[in-house]
């Protein structure tokens, strides 16, 4: 089966590169210059990047000369979370980090915080984070004269639930506290925006039809990181050594313009193609659960639980059918286990151990979202009946 032919429906794992990111890609390859350099090779490089950079601010709202290329989400998000951050000239370190259970691996780990000043906060059955638990643990530490750094993503990556970023800000600031938001995959997809009060967001280029391995770090103006991870040269202003990524960072640009200018009528394609999704798992498994269903959620994404048998199973039945959809967070996925957001929501274990998602993107048409349905269809009649031979 070659890739035309397949239904692919993983776009929260990575989704397909946009052809205006891979022509800009493609135009910057062609480029000798490397971007630190005087001359025009390297003045060209120069303004490719910075180009980009426009590109990348706008789509958040946020300042060209804030934005800080990486490697991707993970070390925006590394390089976003330490003690070392200052806010308006403040060098005190900050004391703790706090976060929602239902984080990216790369936040849950703390990044550069010593492990016994990491604090994971609950969320509650539909994956929101509990706000009076943050908010009483803030006025503990505010009380005790500790400041912290608290993050929290704006969308979750297997439920796709959408988090109160602008409530939270409010808590956070009014205790002295800074506001870390992993945006990855909310940005391009919602009107995630710098304006929601985050002081740091963390954007990946491969969510949004660009590249994999380039992301970056929007800093708000009053925000700078004193110690950087990747230390050696004085590129990205100082925050981030190393010869950029010319071609990434260009392709970056090129799907963060594409996500931004069709933003709206996208999310309500893709919204569109997602509740017939849904209405179709229904008419199959009246009783399906849909997990974070009844909060707002990115318009692309759908976990919902196996009615019959394991998600193990189900992908294999999926992947041999043509289409391709994940269990929980892809980064899980090849051992199928009961992900750490389903737990926190409270979901049993066995529930969570049969959770598929399916996540849309620029490439979906109604057509896959038949396919897929059809492929469930038959699995769950094929289990049904096994299970009613066994019994
Ligand atoms: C919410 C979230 N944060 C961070 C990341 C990491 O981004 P990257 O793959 O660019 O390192 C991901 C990727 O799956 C993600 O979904």
């Amino acid at each position: 089966m070659n890739a035309a032919s397949r239904t692919y429906l993983d776009h929260n794992a990575t989704s397909a590169l946009r052809p205006d990111a891979r022509d800009a890609m493609l135009a910057a390859l062609e480029h000798a210059g490397n971007a630190s350099s005087v001359h025009a090779e390297g003045r060209a490089a120069r303004a490719l990047i910075e180009r980009a950079r426009e590109e990348v601010a706008a789509l958040v709202g946020g300042q060209a000369r804030n934005v800080v290329f990486t490697s991707g989400g993970t070390e925006a998000n590394v390089l976003a979370l330490t003690p070392g951050l200052e806010a308006c000239g403040d060098k005190r370190p900050l004391d703790r980090l706090l976060t929602s259970a239902v984080e990216h691996p790369s936040v849950l780990d703390g990044a550069r915080f010593p492990a016994d000043r990491v604090e994971r906060l609950p969320v509650d059955g539909d994956g929101v984070l509990d706000l009076d638990a943050l908010s009483a643990r803030l006025a503990v530490l505010a009380k005790a004269g500790e400041r912290a750094l608290v993050s929290v993503q704006a969308a979750n990556n297997e439920t796709g639930v959408l988090q109160p970023i602008a409530a939270i800000a409010g808590l956070v600031h009014d205790h002295g506290g800074l506001l870390h938001c992993d945006a990855v995959q909310a940005a391009g997809r919602t009107d995630f925006a710098m304006a929601s009060g985050a002081d740091l967001v963390t954007l990946s280029a491969h969510k949004i039809g660009g590249p994999q391995g380039v992301g970056a770090l929007v800093l708000s103006p009053a925000v700078t990181i004193a110690d950087r991870v990747l230390r050696g040269g004085g590129q990205e202003r100082g925050a981030r050594a190393g010869t950029e990524n010319v071609a990434g960072i260009a392709g970056f640009g090129a799907a963060a313009s594409c996500a931004r200018e069709g933003r709206a009528e996208e999310a309500a394609r893709l919204a569109a193609l997602r509740d017939v999704f849904e209405a179709g798992l229904r008419a199959v498994a009246p009783d399906i659960d849909v997990f974070g269903a009844r909060v707002g959620r990115l318009p692309n994404t759908t976990l919902f639980a196996m009615p019959e048998g394991t998600a193990e199973t189900a992908l294999i039945a999926f992947d041999l059918a043509g289409v391709a959809v994940s269990s929980g967070a892809a980064c899980s996925s090849g051992k199928v286990r009961a992900s750490h957001v389903l737990l926190a929501m409270g979901v049993p274990r066995e529930r969570a151990a049969a959770a598929i998602r399916v996540s849309l993107g620029w490439t979906t048409t109604r057509n896959h979202i038949e396919n897929c349905l059809e492929v469930f269809e038959k699995t769950v009649g094929a289990l049904r009946n096994r299970r009613g031979r066994a019994a």
